[in-house]
């Protein structure tokens, strides 16, 4: 069975492309992270494609405004029938809480499993100049941690952090808490953009519960081979 830890990240524009990833990269992976790069050009028909592969989603287009707004819409993102979906935490409580309650109603009402809703604490490109420059008091990681004790309080099933705060976070919001890491690299690859980073084991031993990864996988030669190798790195993790 494909290790659910991993969702891969598809960053593409096109339908055609995305389709093309997908059947590269077969039954190896299970999970994948369709984001505002293709869900804003192509729309909901690649929600449909992913689902009548059997692939799980994690729809990731990080709400962030007033409260009523975002319940409102992720009620309407919910109706597309995805597994993970997201906001910001730096919404503010009244916002998350709003957020959690009306997506457990509505599935209710819907007869279906709510989708796990997660919040994103500080984006994992944030790097210590950027943290400086956005006048923040506490030092990132604290503040990390801080969010994602609120998240949890306002009754969201987890975060997404960087695999450098995962530790930290698994310690203050316990074992079922989910934290979703983006900014992973495998060793000796690339960061990119990502400012706090770590290797897929790493992130894994650190407490995160699933791995988000894109340019290591679809930038690669060979998008399958890189993603089994991934897969052999955290199959000997817990
Ligand atoms: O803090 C965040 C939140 C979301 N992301 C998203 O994850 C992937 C990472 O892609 P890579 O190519 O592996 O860097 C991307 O879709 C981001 O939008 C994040 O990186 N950090």
């Amino acid at each position: 069975m494909a290790d659910e830890r991993i969702i891969v990240a598809l960053d593409v524009r096109t339908l055609a492309e995305a389709k093309a990833l997908v059947d590269q990269l077969g039954d190896s992976i299970i999970f994948y992270k369709v984001g505002m790069e293709l869900f804003y050009a192509v729309g909901p028909q690649i929600i449909t494609y992913l689902k009548s592969k059997k692939k799980k989603i994690f729809l990731d287009l990080k709400l962030h405004d007033i409260p009523n707004t975002v319940a409102e819409g992720l009620i309407s993102l919910m109706k597309l029938g995805v597994d993970i979906f997201n906001v910001h935490a730096s919404g503010g409580f009244t916002m998350l809480n709003r957020a959690a309650q009306r997506v457990k109603e509505e599935a209710a009402k819907m007869g279906i499993e709510p989708p796990k809703l997660i919040a994103i604490t500080v984006l994992t490109s944030v790097n210590a100049d950027d943290w400086a420059k956005l006048g923040m008091q506490m030092p990132l990681e604290e503040q990390v941690v801080r969010l994602a004790k609120m998240v949890k309080e306002a009754g969201l099933d987890g975060v997404v952090a960087s695999p450098k705060e995962a530790a930290k976070i698994r310690q203050a919001c316990g074992k079922d808490f989910m934290i979703v890491t983006p900014g992973v690299r495998p060793a000796g690859a690339s960061a990119d953009d990502q400012s706090r980073i770590a290797t897929p084991a790493q992130a894994l031993r650190n407490g995160a519960s699933q791995l988000v990864i894109g340019r290591p996988i679809y930038k690669a030669d060979d998008p399958r081979a890189a993603a089994k190798k991934i897969l052999a790195e955290i199959a000997v993790v817990d």
